[in-house]
């Protein structure tokens, strides 16, 4: 198994066990209070120890980001900058395949899968601010003045300073770009908490930086766990100019408490339960075929992934049977080999979490169209914390499973009869980040995603990404907006000067 870890300066050369090490100031130090393992998720076996950092490693990572702000990185123009993180997205593409053997391992997602979206992403996450900030405009405005001169005013943007960016492990390489890369084209520094159970692809990130040119201090990684570990450490530290974080609903309201402190300024991209609207007048095919990547791609641990599908009546009986063929084709297994097309949830801890909503659906009642257990595959995979892909129907608006994110490969499929009505049980719910619309009927289309409350509407598709827009989520989906000129919004502040003439 470790054969397959890629070596890197940041895993001691020569052990039998690789060993992680955190990246502060340019180095890989391995300082901390413990390790903990890192385990694939697909057998159990050991990839790499990891360092958790104390308080005084995480004050050593925010100290060397503050003088970095201060160094060369911060007296560099745009151009300079933005060169600099084109040649980091190179280097990502030139280790593609390093990027993406660790990604599988920490993960278990297919490697299909990440080679077309987590390391593709990883890279264009710095192309794209490299282009934005080469773009970025600010307001000016002339007035009027007794003396008739007038004034000028204009605004001029500057980094916010050291921004902590929390991940989560779902996609690990390709959240943490989408913060680091605009921060970092902002002339911010950062110092990164990958989550623990992904913590590989961020580490090698610290090389590419070295050999891009990235100068000492600009980029940290630091690993841990949140409460009372690394994540608590860094986010409440006080030289933290702002916070920017992705993960669970309730991991952002600490991390908010966190902020409060020193009144920093948060982004956050929080959790969803997110629901698919399939109208009779949808192009059925497309329509099975995008609903059932939003169910059950990346096992199902995605942000915006569908768990409530809402199917009109008329094809309701048709589109459950369709989706049933679709969930059982899926093929679990290993994640290294081409045909697989499930991976496992990320931890045994995880799967404790999806088999019990599992049980709790069986016991609200539901009609179990498929799945509902853990899938039989042979040694060394049955020891992976794969589940079967899961559909029920029948479960009422107030269950458990209809209201709570899972994060698994599972939805509740529910009949409609009422534009109207959908609407309303697409909106009733805590969340607000992603719907998917499937109509062949574009007025209609547009008159309900107009109406849904959530920060990102597909249309007759799923995570069709352009990084120039906004994404993010409302209600207690998020705060902020990320994307284009969104993300530059949060990295940068704005001055006004009042010239008067
Ligand atoms: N809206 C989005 O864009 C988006 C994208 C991906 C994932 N998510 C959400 O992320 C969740 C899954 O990810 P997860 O389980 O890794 O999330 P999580 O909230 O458990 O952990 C995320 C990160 O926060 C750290 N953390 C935990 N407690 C902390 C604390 N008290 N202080 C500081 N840091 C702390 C963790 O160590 C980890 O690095 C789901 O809810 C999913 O919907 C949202
Ligand atoms: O799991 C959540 C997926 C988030 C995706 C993005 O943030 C993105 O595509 O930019």
């Amino acid at each position: 198994m470790n054969s397959a870890v890629p070596r890197y300066q940041g895993a001691a050369a020569g052990a039998e066990t690789a060993r992680l090490s955190h990246f502060i100031d340019g180095r890989f130090v391995p300082a901390g209070r413990s390790s903990f393992e890192n385990r694939h998720p697909a057998t159990g076996e050991l990839i790499n120890l990891v360092p958790e950092a104390d308080s005084a490693a995480i004050d050593d990572a925010v100290k060397a980001a503050k003088r970095a702000l201060k160094g060369p990185w911060g007296k560099m123009s745009e151009q300079q900058r933005s060169a600099i993180l084109r040649k980091v997205a190179d280097g990502i593409m030139a280790r593609f395949d390093d990027f993406l053997a660790a990604e599988v391992l920490d993960t278990g997602k297919p490697k299909s899968l990440a080679s077309h979206i987590d390391i593709p992403r990883g890279a264009a996450n710095f192309n794209v601010f490299a282009d934005q900030v080469l773009t970025l405009s600010t307001e000016t405005f002339r007035m009027a003045t007794p003396d008739g001169a007038g004034a000028l005013n204009y605004a001029i943007r500057g980094p916010r300073g050291v921004i902590a960016v929390v991940c989560p492990w779902n996609l690990p390489l390709l959240l943490m770009t989408w913060k680091v890369a605009p921060a970092l084209a902002c002339g911010n520094t950062v110092v990164v908490k990958p989550s623990e159970e992904t913590p590989t692809t961020a580490t090698m990130l610290g090389e590419i930086m070295n050999e891009a040119g990235v100068p000492p201090g600009v980029y940290n990684v630091v690993h841990g766990f949140g409460e009372d570990s690394a994540g608590e450490y860094l986010t409440s530290h006080p030289q933290v100019d702002g916070i920017t974080f992705t993960g669970e609903t309730r991991t952002g309201e600490a991390i908010m408490r966190a902020a409060a402190k020193g009144v920093r300024p948060v982004s956050l991209e929080l959790g969803g339960k997110n629901a698919s609207l399939v109208f009779a007048d949808c192009d059925m095919d497309k329509a099975i075929e995008g609903v059932t990547r939003a169910v059950f791609a990346n096992c199902g641990q995605v942000c915006l992934g569908t768990e409530r599908v809402y199917v009109e009546r008329p094809i309701f009986d048709q589109f459950t049977q369709r989706l049933k063929l679709a969930a059982e084709k899926l093929k679990p297994g290993n994640p290294f080999e081409a045909s697989t097309t499930l991976g496992p949830l990320i931890s045994q801890v995880h799967r404790d979490k999806v088999l019990s909503y599992y049980a709790k659906a069986k016991a609200e009642g539901a009609e179990i169209i498929t799945g509902g257990g853990i899938p039989e595959l042979p040694t060394p995979y049955s020891a992976g914390s794969f589940v079967e892909p899961t559909i029920w129907t029948g479960l009422s608006e107030d269950s458990a499973v209809m209201r709570e994110e899972i994060f698994g490969p599972c939805c509740n499929i529910v009949p409609f009869d009422e534009e109207d009505a959908v609407i309303a049980l697409a909106n009733d719910s805590p969340y607000g980040l992603a719907t998917s619309i499937w109509t062949e009927n574009l007025t209609r289309a547009h008159r309900v995603a107009a109406q849904v409350e959530v920060g990102i509407t597909w249309v007759n598709s799923w995570f069709l990404r352009d990084l120039r827009t906004p994404f993010g989520g409302s209600k207690q989906s998020g705060i902020g907006r990320e994307g284009g000129v969104h993300s530059m919004e949060f990295y940068t502040e704005l001055r006004n000067v009042c010239v008067k003439l």
